[in-house]
Formats: C-alpha cells, sequence, structure tokens
C-alpha cells in the first residue's frame, strides 16, 4: 500500500467528457493545495464557493464550483476538497496535473479514499464492502442489498452475534476463576450452553439461506440442458437477442459452457448453453458433457430442453426446474402440464418461458431473511465461527473444561472481529480494496 500519509487526488466522477467533473482531493496538504488552487483562497468549510481554479504559475484551469471540508468530519476523515469542473480530459488533467504538483501528493490508488475512511473509523470493512456493491449495483435489488450494508445494518447484526460470544466468555471466565467451588460448574455450564447454542441456530438460520444475498450480488445462475440439437443454443440466442453461441445441425456442437449475462426479473441472471448430453464421440466431448452436468448441478435453476420431433423425456429433470419442448414448428405436442412448449425458430411460446424464468428469479431473490450474507468472505466467516461454537458445545456436552471451552468461543468470536475488520488481516484488505474504483 502507497505511503497512507500521503496526500492523494482523484477524479471521482465517471469518464470524459462528461457535463461535470468532480475531482477529489483528501490528506495533510488539503488545506494548502486549496489555498493556492482556488484563486479566491481556502473557502469557509463545507460552504461551496464559486470561482476560478490556477496552477502553481497561476495559470487558469478552469472555473466553478469548489468544497472544504475539514477533518475529521469527511469522508476519509481527512480534509478534503472537492472540485466541481467541466467535465472535458483537458481540464481534468490540469486539474490533476497542478494538484500533484504540491509536495508528497499524488495519484490516488483504486479504493484508496475509502480505505482511509476505513482507517480513520469512518467506516467498518463491511459498510466499505456496501459502498463499492452501491456503485456497482445495476439492479434495485443490488442497491438496497448494499445500502442496507453500508449504512450498518448487516454490521449490527454480526456485532450483535460478537457480543453474544463475549457474553458466553464471560460466564465461561466465572467457572475459570472458581473452579473450585462446588456449584460453579453447574451454575455456569447451562447458561453458557444456552447461549452458544442461540448462537449456533442464529448461525445456522443465516447460512441457510440459499445464497440469495450472494445471488442478487453476483447474478443468478441457469443451465440449459438436454440431448445434442435439441436447440440449447438457439434458446440461449434467443434469450440473449444476440447470436451467442454458434448454432448448427450437427449434434455436438456446443463443447464449452457458453454464458450470457442478462437482466430478468429485475434481476441479474447468467444463462449458461453446455454440451447435448449423449455417450461422447471423443475426448473433447466428454469433458464438454461433463462440464455441462456439473454446470446443471450448480444452477440455481435448469432449463430441460427436448425436441418434439425426438423422444421427449423429462424423467433426469428435478423439481422446480423447467422443463420445455423445442421445435413446435416441426411437430406439434400436446399441451402438458408443467411442460413449456416453444419454437426457437419461430418465436412462439418463448414470452410465457421468459416470464416464468423472471417469476421464478423474482421470487428467489424476494426470499427476506434480511440482512442478507452478501459474498462468499462473509460466508467462510460465518461457517468458521459456527465451527468453533459447535465445538465449544461438544467440549461442555463431554464435560471439557471451561478454559479448552473459552478457547473455541475467542476463535469464534475473533471471526466475527475479522469480518468487520477489527482485527485485520492485510491481505484481506488488500482484497477487498483493490475491487473499489479509483476515485472512491
Ligand atoms: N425447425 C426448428 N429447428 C430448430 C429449432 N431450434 C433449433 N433448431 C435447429 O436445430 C439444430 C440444432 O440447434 P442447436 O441450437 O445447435 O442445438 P443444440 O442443442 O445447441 O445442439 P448441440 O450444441 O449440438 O448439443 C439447428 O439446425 C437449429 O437451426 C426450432 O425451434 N425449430
Ligand atoms: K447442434
Ligand atoms: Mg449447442
Amino acid at each position: 500500500m502507497a505511503d497512507a500519509r500521503d496526500t492523494i487526488c482523484a477524479l471521482a466522477s465517471g469518464p470524459p467528457p462528461s457535463a461535470i467533473a468532480i475531482v477529489r482531493i483528501s490528506g495533510p496538504r488539503v488545506r494548502e493545495i486549496c489555498a493556492s488552487v482556488f484563486e479566491a483562497g481556502l473557502p469557509a468549510p463545507r460552504r461551496s464557493v464559486f470561482g476560478r481554479f490556477v496552477d502553481v504559475s497561476r495559470e487558469t484551469i478552469d472555473e466553478g464550483l469548489g468544497i472544504f471540508m475539514p477533518g475529521p468530519k469527511s469522508y476519509t476523515g481527512e480534509d478534503t476538497a472537492e472540485l466541481y469542473l467541466h467535465g472535458g480530459s483537458a481540464v481534468i488533467d490540469h486539474a490533476l496535473d497542478a494538484i500533484c504538483e504540491f509536495p508528497d501528493t499524488r495519484l490516488a490508488e483504486p479504493g484508496e479514499f475509502t480505505r482511509r475512511a476505513f482507517e480513520n473509523g469512518r467506516v467498518d470493512l463491511v459498510e466499505a464492502e456496501g459502498i463499492a456493491d452501491l456503485i456497482d449495483a445495476e439492479t434495485r435489488a443490488q442497491k438496497s442489498l448494499a445500502l442496507n450494508q453500508l449504512d450498518g445494518a448487516l454490521s449490527a447484526q454480526y456485532a450483535k452475534w460478537r457480543e453474544k460470544l463475549v457474553e458466553a466468555l464471560a460466564l465461561l471466565e466465572v467457572s475459570i476463576d472458581f473452579p473450585d467451588e462446588e456449584d460453579a460448574p453447574d451454575e455456569t455450564t447451562s447458561p453458557v450452553t444456552n447461549v452458544l447454542d442461540s448462537i449456533r441456530h442464529a448461525f445456522i438460520e443465516a447460512l441457510q439461506d440459499d445464497e440469495v444475498g450472494e445471488r442478487i450480488r453476483e447474478g443468478f445462475r441457469i443451465a440449459i440442458v438436454g440431448p445434442p440439437n435439441a436447440g440449447k443454443s438457439s434458446l440461449l440466442n434467443r434469450l440473449a437477442r444476440r447470436e451467442a453461441a454458434i448454432v448448427s445441425d450437427i449434434p455436438g456442437t456446443t463443447r464449452d459452457v457458453v454464458e450470457v449475462r442478462l437482466k430478468i426479473g429485475g434481476q441479474i441472471v447468467w444463462i449458461a448453453d453446455t454440451a447435448g448430453l449423449r455417450e461422447a464421440g471423443d475426448a473433447i466431448e466428454a469433458e464438454g458433457i461433463r462440464r455441462a452436468r456439473e454446470r446443471a448441478e450448480a444452477a440455481d435453476l435448469r432449463i430441460h430442453l427436448r425436441a418434439a420431433d425426438e423422444n421427449v423425456d423429462f424423467s433426469e429433470a428435478g423439481a422446480g426446474d423447467l422443463n420445455v419442448v423445442n421445435k413446435s414448428d416441426r411437430k406439434a405436442y400436446p399441451a402438458e402440464e408443467g411442460v413449456f412448449i416453444l419454437s426457437t425458430l419461430t418465436g412462439d411460446g418463448l414470452a410465457d418461458l421468459e416470464s416464468a424464468i423472471a417469476d421464478i428469479v423474482s421470487a428467489k431473490a424476494n426470499r427476506t431473511i434480511a440482512p442478507l450474507i452478501t459474498r462468499k468472505r462473509h460466508r467462510l466467516s460465518l461457517q468458521t465461527s459456527l465451527f468453533h461454537v459447535e465445538q465449544a458445545l461438544d467440549l461442555l456436552g463431554r464435560g471439557g473444561g471451561a478454559e479448552l471451552v473459552a478457547e473455541d468461543v475467542r476463535l469464534a468470536a475473533r471471526q466475527l472481529s475479522s469480518l468487520v475488520g477489527e482485527i485485520g488481516v492485510e491481505e484481506v484488505l488488500g482484497a477487498v480494496f483493490s475491487s473499489f474504483c479509483i476515485g472512491k
């Protein structure tokens, strides 16, 4: 990580040209920079002022609004300033060059402003992730998930669990401190067991969420599976409204998994076209079929596609999957409960399938178990924490010493602390902040 004592600057708005560009500055030299770059001198705190911006040789950069926000009540917790300029690349370059003329002042790295906000205690790690998610959000569901995370609701949940674990620890300390007193174990064991058991239940409930939060954030996964030439690639292309996959009358055309990202039912959806399932002709096709099965297995929803003029058999389909008969233009297929009949050639019946997909996906997304786990990092921490809670309960059940039980409870609590970044593992911080955009 670059020197945290530097003053940093970056374009905080979108790429030029744009109507307005916002250049953000943060760090110890902000006052000095504003006093010089704002032609009228350092403005009063948190008041936007209109005027001319000039470089060190007093050449005009542009004119516009500027605002100075002293720390610690700023986004980063440091002195910060924002310059509202005309959004042309020459203007922006001149402004950034002029600012970087000052000593110990440089362009910010991706996420460095938010990293400073984190280092200065303005946000915790989970809230910082929420900020990144809000910026990346493309759907309303992603946006509300991100807002929930950045306003601290998710952090509060993790903090509540951590407090419970600390409560259990305190109860255990009592029995460690008074090991000889006759009733001590009995008095303390049962409350500890109760507390740990309720945490265990809460964790299990939170983890049994069908990964809704992650699916809303990363997208739901749908796989199209079926025999060769059923029209899987043709269906993918129809849904994507472009020629994403190769279509041909040769069975075994698709080998690799071909994926497209779409917005359906207000959600991000990844639709995967896969190799036709049959006895493989060669090693490459066999690998394609293995990947097809793997993808189908991992998917949130499977579309089983069959051709009307072939043997239609849905015995492989599971409950909740979609059964679809294609090529209705070639051979009529009798209406059947729970079977979609369509033709990717004529487009007949496609709208029904699309709205069924939309309904299923939005129903999955609207499963309300708030606040939701939104990423693998959180899930892994909770799983590890749960592991230690269960270990502690197991030890208690077998009459294990309070000291040993406490060690597991401590490890469980530690997981939750690292989750919100209270105890920061440098690689975790690096991974989280490097995914941010520059200027944030
Ligand atoms: N008549 C008719 N032909 C179709 C329809 N859908 C697909 N086809 C044709 O069926 C053949 C196979 O289509 P694909 O989309 O390549 O089938 P696939 O399931 O992806 O095949 P593999 O990748 O080989 O497993 C092509 O010649 C398509 O033009 C349809 O609704 N009606
Ligand atoms: K084919
Ligand atoms: Mg194909």
